[in-house]
């Protein structure tokens, strides 16, 4: 089977743990590398790549449909909502990590960074939280795969940057100093910390990779996909959503917010909601989170980056 990958060094570290698990099942897979449109263009804000969603997917989807790639391997907070009807998550492996941490060269907590310290992000969410947080930060645009943002971190372009601490820890930079921000202040994006396997509907690679999934973590991702479902927001959109089985197994904790782009403003849902029942009760979560300004905020940020978008186009 061949699985397509992108060809960041953090993808193919996915990736090849995916294919190493897939030959353990005895299931032999060759890689080929496709490069997608937020690979390619680093220069500009993710929002103004192509449509800003599915960026860093839509060129893997394609290459599966079109050319017979049977097995894709994603970070899953990166697979947009809408997906193709060929194309089927057959596996979510363990989580990782879903915490965003902070990177600074002293090791500094949030609370410990200098007033008007220069952050870095190209993630909106991270930005309304962050302002949200500490109003005073100066956020710019941040760009690049891992590698890339740690060596500007380095060059001083930044007093810090966040990042998933998933990414961190898939290339094994056990050493590098980081803070985990908490969750109550920066819920991280749906599906943050999980890697998704995609394959192509209806051929052995399904049945395949379906032995890798793993229940608990595919539950939480589907979780956090629906409470935010009604929100209709894209992969640039200020929305955390996090999902955690509580130790009894019995019940699910669901944290979720929507923010303003600025930070001012935000709706947020905690609650903890029945296994035997998740997918209703994830859905009637969705709805009250969007029903009570949810949605309201989400189609203000939608139209604060498109009119950015348009002024950057200009
Ligand atoms: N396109 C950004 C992206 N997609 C997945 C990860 C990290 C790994 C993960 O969350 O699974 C990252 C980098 C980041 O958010 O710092």
């Amino acid at each position: 089977m061949i699985i397509g990958t992108r060809g960041s060094n953090l993808a193919l570290v996915q990736t090849r743990k995916v294919a190493e698990l897939l030959k353990e099942k005895g299931f032999p897979t060759t890689e080929q590398i496709i490069k997608t449109d937020g690979d390619r263009f680093t220069d500009r804000p993710l929002y103004q790549v192509s449509t800003g969603v599915g960026a860093f997917v839509r060129e893997l989807d394609d290459a599966m449909i079109a050319d017979g790639i049977e097995i894709a391997v994603h970070s899953m907070k990166d697979l947009p909502t809408i997906r193709p009807p060929e194309l089927v998550t057959a596996a979510v492996l363990e989580r990782d990590s879903p915490y965003d941490v902070l990177l600074t060269k002293e090791g500094l907590t949030i609370d410990e960074l200098p007033k008007n310290a220069i952050i870095g992000t190209s993630s909106m969410r991270r930005r309304a939280q962050l302002l949200r947080y500490r109003p005073d930060l100066q956020i710019e645009e941040l760009r690049g795969n891992i590698d890339t943002r740690l060596r500007k971190l380095n060059e001083g372009q930044y007093d810090g940057i966040l990042l998933a601490e998933a990414g961190l820890e898939r290339m094994g930079w056990d050493d590098i100093v980081r803070v985990r921000l908490p969750i109550d202040e920066f819920c991280p994006s749906p599906n943050q910390g999980t890697v998704a396997v995609v394959a192509l509907a209806g051929t052995p690679a399904v049945e395949a990779v379906s032995l890798l999934n793993h229940l608990s973590s595919q539950i939480e991702t589907q979780t956090e996909r629906l409470v935010v479902k009604d929100l209709e927001g894209g992969c640039t959109t200020p929305i955390g959503s996090y999902a955690k089985f509580e130790p009894n197994g019995k019940k699910i904790r669901v944290r979720a917010e929507v923010l303003s782009c600025d930070g001012t403003k935000s709706i947020k849902v905690d609650e903890k909601i029945s296994v035997e029942n998740w997918k209703a009760e994830a859905e009637m979560l969705g709805k009250k989170l969007a029903e009570s300004g949810g949605k309201m905020l989400a189609e203000e940020a939608i139209c604060y980056i498109q009119d950015l978008k348009e002024k950057k186009n200009k």
